[in-house]
């Protein structure tokens, strides 16, 4: 992206970045459970270690198909999050992935979550923008954004998980289409 070296650097002085060690046992009923939902990493990078079992599955855009990311010896999954989605104003996209169970092998992963300060306010870097190439996302606050996901797991079915989408700026066609409805 043609940025500074330590562009990033400031983001991450009082870093939110956390290690999760996941176990997947063995399932009776793959067909019928997950080991992890639909989601997107909400920081700005993961880094995923993993045995030779294999189950994370990757949304490939063009289709929507579930595709699987077969676990390569020695080698790590670098997920890109929403975060860096936002600062590069979409020139890299966050992912949608989930993880399938086997009955036969248990798995285990170890994803590592790159984050920024809590207190860091996440927009596209002014960089990236221009007349020709306007903000994609409005500013939100990564700490608030983390909180408030987290507080959503636990209620999952009257609270939506908050997204970045929600603070995606509507394209022009669309902000037209809003405007002429409401008159
Ligand atoms: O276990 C995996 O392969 C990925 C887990 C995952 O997506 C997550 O913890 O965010
Ligand atoms: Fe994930």
């Amino acid at each position: 992206m043609e940025l500074r070296a330590d562009r990033f650097e400031d983001f991450f002085k009082d870093q939110t970045s956390f290690v999760r060690l996941n176990h997947y046992p063995p399932c009776p009923v793959p067909h019928l459970a997950l080991g992890v939902g639909r989601h997107k990493d909400a920081g700005a990078l993961t880094v995923l270690a993993q045995d030779d079992v294999g189950g994370l599955e990757v949304k490939r855009k063009s289709d929507g198909q579930w595709v699987w990311a077969s676990p390569t010896p020695d080698a790590y999954i670098i997920n890109v999050g929403d975060i860096i989605q936002v600062w590069s104003n979409e020139a890299y996209e966050s992912v949608e992935h989930r993880v399938m169970v086997n009955s036969e092998r248990e798995r285990f992963s170890i994803p590592f979550f790159f984050n920024p300060s809590h207190y860091t306010v996440v927009e596209p870097l002014e960089e990236l923008v221009s007349n020709e190439s306007p903000a994609k996302y409005k500013a939100y606050n990564w700490g608030k954004f983390l909180l408030t996901r987290k507080a959503s797991n636990f209620k999952k079915l009257d609270v939506e998980n908050i997204q970045i989408s929600h603070f995606r700026v509507p394209e022009l066609a669309d902000a037209l289409e809003g405007a002429l409805k409401l008159n």
